[in-house]
């Protein structure tokens, strides 16, 4: 089992997608920023590094949603996902070929790959209240200035 970490960044009520490359593993399909987890590593070390190596980005995770197991045939991923918030939009993408941001009706839009679908309707109820302007409180959502 290959344990992969990855962030759903939110930004102005949008969650951050972005594509594979042509000549990597799934070509061309979409997917949350992340990558696995080295030996020794921990899931928030990972997905900083990750973040940082992918995106040039700092991210600020505040919370994960459940993860999911998938099995590829010839690999089986573990997927933890974190939520996260970053004070930039300026993306210097270092390994995918695009990046997109979804608004909450276009979730399910992209070609996502399997792992990462069955991860969106795990935590579908989450995801979309992560879109909201308001927490399941009614507080509106502080973000970094
Ligand atoms: N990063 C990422 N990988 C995912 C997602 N969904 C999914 O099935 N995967 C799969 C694709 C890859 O088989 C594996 C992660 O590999 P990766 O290539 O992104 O990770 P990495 O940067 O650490 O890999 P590497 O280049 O060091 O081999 O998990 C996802 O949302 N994000």
């Amino acid at each position: 089992m290959i344990d992969v970490c990855c962030a759903l960044i939110f930004r102005d009520g949008c969650l951050l997608a972005v594509q594979r490359g042509k000549h990597s593993d799934h070509p061309d399909q979409w997917e949350l920023p992340g990558g696995k987890i080295e030996p020794g590593e921990t899931a928030l070390a990972c997905i900083r590094r990750e973040i940082e190596e992918e995106l040039d980005l700092e991210i600020v995770p505040h919370g994960f949603l459940f993860p999911v197991q998938h099995d590829y045939g010839i690999k089986q991923i573990q997927l933890f996902p974190f939520v996260a918030e970053i004070d930039s939009d300026e993306l210097n993408l270092q390994e995918h070929q695009n990046a997109r941001w979804l608004k909450a009706e276009e979730l399910f839009k992209p070609h996502w790959q399997e792992a990462d679908l069955e991860l969106l309707r795990l935590n579908e109820k989450s995801i979309l209240n992560c879109f909201g302007e308001n927490d399941d409180n009614g507080r509106e959502n502080q973000r970094p200035t």
